[in-house]
């Protein structure tokens, strides 16, 4: 596969494995990888529940903003990103012109089940499943803007990014190398 300067970009809700098969994807295509949350940890020098608690949600969306604006502008492969990047709408329309982007989403008890062992996501801190609940219909919707979505709910990684190359368009400066196994 090769990839002429179009990002592809992973967007969805916390959980739905944006940053797990981010890495197996860009492995598979040969491609580099940024993901928005340890860029911000680099550049800062801080974990992001740390970012929370000193700067507050809106200081840690104005990194965010800045750190994918950078990313964007670096033509990278793949970019997987924090699950409220889309509650800016200028990091919606920047997406959306610069790269490929793919929506992942899952079940309300599968991101549940998922998140329940992980850690340092501050805005689940304590009931996860009320928490989940509550941001899943406040953000209903924001992820629909995607090229296009695979619903991961009893997926295994290996069988997301099968479907993500699958559907990667060549028009659009993909060219999938079909004889690399998957
Ligand atoms: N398709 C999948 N099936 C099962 N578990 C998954 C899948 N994708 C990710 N996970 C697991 O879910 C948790 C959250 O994944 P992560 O990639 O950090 O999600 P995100 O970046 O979207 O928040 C991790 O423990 C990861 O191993
Ligand atoms: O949905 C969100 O608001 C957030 C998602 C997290 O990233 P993941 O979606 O990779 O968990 C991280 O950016 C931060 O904790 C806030
Ligand atoms: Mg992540």
């Amino acid at each position: 596969m090769r990839q002429e300067k179009k990002p592809l970009i992973l967007i969805g809700f916390m959980g739905t494995g944006k940053t797990t098969t981010g890495k197996a994807l860009a492995r598979r295509l040969g491609l580099s990888l940024v993901d928005t949350d340890r860029e911000i940890e680099r550049k800062t020098g801080k974990r992001i529940s740390e970012l929370f608690r000193e700067v507050g949600e809106e200081g840690f969306r104005d990194l965010e903003s800045r750190v994918l604006k950078q990313v964007l502008a670096e033509t990278p492969g793949v970019v997987t990103t924090g699950g409220g990047i889309v509650l800016r709408p200028e990091n919606v329309r920047l997406m959306k012109e610069t790269g490929w982007v793919v929506a992942l989403y899952a079940s309300e008890d599968e991101i549940v089940r998922r998140l329940a062992a992980t850690s340092d996501r501050p805005l689940l801190e304590g009931d996860v499943r009320q928490r989940v609940a509550r941001l899943l219909r406040e953000r209903r919707g924001l992820y629909d803007f995607a090229h296009f979505r695979v619903d991961t709910t009893g997926l295994t990684v290996a069988e997301v990014v099968d479907q993500i190359c699958r559907r990667l368009p060549e028009d659009r400066g993909f060219k999938l190398d079909r004889s690399r196994p998957s």
